[in-house]
């Protein structure tokens, strides 16, 4: 694919049909842990202009925790994960009672939608996320979108949104990614740091990943940081979705294809997202180690694991659940979900496909990761 120009890229969210847009905790909250309603409504305002125009829209917004620990009595952002928890709960009412009031300015409807990191890669669950979203955006309405706080198991919880905004344009085949912060752009280096330079345009995240100096969140109420928002700049890129990345006072220019912020290009057509979740997102909870033979026949692409190329497993895990797939020397050559659970493999290890069937029945004579759950890293 031919690397499209800051203009080209610029052009393509003006003309951007459906568009998903995250805006993190700062951009909404105040540091006391409260909604603020004043930049609540004003993000809200230029959304409703594109959405009246006729762009569909989908708002993935954190907030919940932010909103959620000054109501509870909390001076500040709670570092345990049952107390966080608490707070979305309460934070992610007061969050949609607030959009639905500040949206209905313009007689426009949202509709709540809490994900997990499990709904982006299960079958069902991802198609099911993927036919409310449609619907709600051919019925006009805004989904607004948060990772299901209260509920996530902490284990496999994206705990920031940028990623999960990234999957969420995969989910809907968004044509453009805005993510929305308490910055103006991409810096060199963190801004706080002398000598840091505004970076308008991004033609190759990967080559940036490498270049620019990024730090987490020095908000008190936000996650990630530019780390997360970069690794969501480089999923959308895979994926064939530009971004923009700017501050939430500028959601109306950058949404017009002005060049605010920093804009990132596309770099390949699109992919699964249940393989960019597994390669971006996903915490492997066990290994594989494979032989020279299985490690060849994964790294070529487009092989499934199967038993007889693996040596020995470590970790304890369920099927589905992440795995990294290692050599003999130890390197991580691919991710993967394992087909079976860690206490099942050892029997199988060495077998082929007709002793796995003889020995121990058909639901054994499958791979151990399938090469649609398997990237190389
Ligand atoms: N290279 C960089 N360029 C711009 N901002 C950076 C960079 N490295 C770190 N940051 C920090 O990332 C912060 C934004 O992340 P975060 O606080 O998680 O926001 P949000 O809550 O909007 O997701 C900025 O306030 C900034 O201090
Ligand atoms: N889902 C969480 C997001 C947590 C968070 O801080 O995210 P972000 O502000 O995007 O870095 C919430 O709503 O509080």
């Amino acid at each position: 694919m031919a690397q499209p120009t800051h203009e080209r890229v610029r052009r393509s969210i003006a003309q951007a049909q459906t568009i998903v847009i995250k805006v993190g905790s700062s951009s909404l909250t105040k540091p006391s842990g409260h909604l603020d309603p004043a930049k609540l409504d004003a993000l809200v305002a230029a959304l409703a202009c594109a959405r009246l125009q006729g762009a569909r829209i989908v708002l993935v917004s954190s907030g919940a925790i932010a909103a959620g620990f000054g109501p509870l009595g909390f001076e500040r952002r709670p570092a345990d994960i049952a107390t966080q928890q608490a707070c979305a709960s309460v934070g992610q009412g007061l969050l949609m009672a607030r959009y639905e009031v500040s949206f209905s300015r313009f007689g426009i409807r949202v509709g709540q939608i809490l994900i997990t990191a499990e709904d982006t890669i299960r079958a069902t669950q991802y198609h099911n996320a993927q036919r409310t979203l449609d619907r709600l955006l051919d019925l006009g309405v805004v989904p607004v979108v948060n990772e299901n706080d209260a509920l996530a198991n902490n284990e496999i919880r994206f705990g920031d949104n940028d990623r999960l905004s990234a999957l969420v344009a995969n989910i809907v085949r968004a044509d453009a990614l805005v993510l929305l912060t308490d910055v103006d752009a991409l810096y060199t280096a963190p801004p706080s740091q002398p000598g840091s330079k505004k970076i308008d345009f991004v033609p190759d995240v990967e080559r940036a990943l490498n270049e620019v100096k990024v730090a987490g969140s020095s908000s008190g109420v936000g996650t990630g940081g530019m780390v997360t928002k970069l690794e969501a700049a480089h999923m959308a890129a895979v994926s064939g979705i530009p971004a923009v990345l700017t501050c939430a006072a500028n959601a109306g220019p950058a949404l017009m294809g002005d060049p605010v912020g920093t804009a990132f290009a596309p770099i390949k057509r699109r992919g699964s997202s249940r393989r960019l979740w597994i390669k971006f997102a996903s915490h492997p909870r066990g290994v594989l180690v494979v032989d020279t033979g299985a490690a060849q026949a994964v790294r070529a692409g487009r092989a499934s694991l199967l038993s007889a190329g693996v040596l020995e497993v470590r970790g304890d895990f369920s099927a589905g659940d992440p795995i990294w797939i290692d050599d003999e020397s130890g390197k991580h050559i691919a991710k993967g979900l394992s087909g079976y659970d860690s206490e099942e493999i050892p029997r199988m290890l060495g077998r082929n496909t007709a002793q796995l069937r003889r020995f121990f029945g058909d639901e054994y004579a499958h791979p151990l990761v399938h090469r649609d759950n398997l990237v190389l890293v």
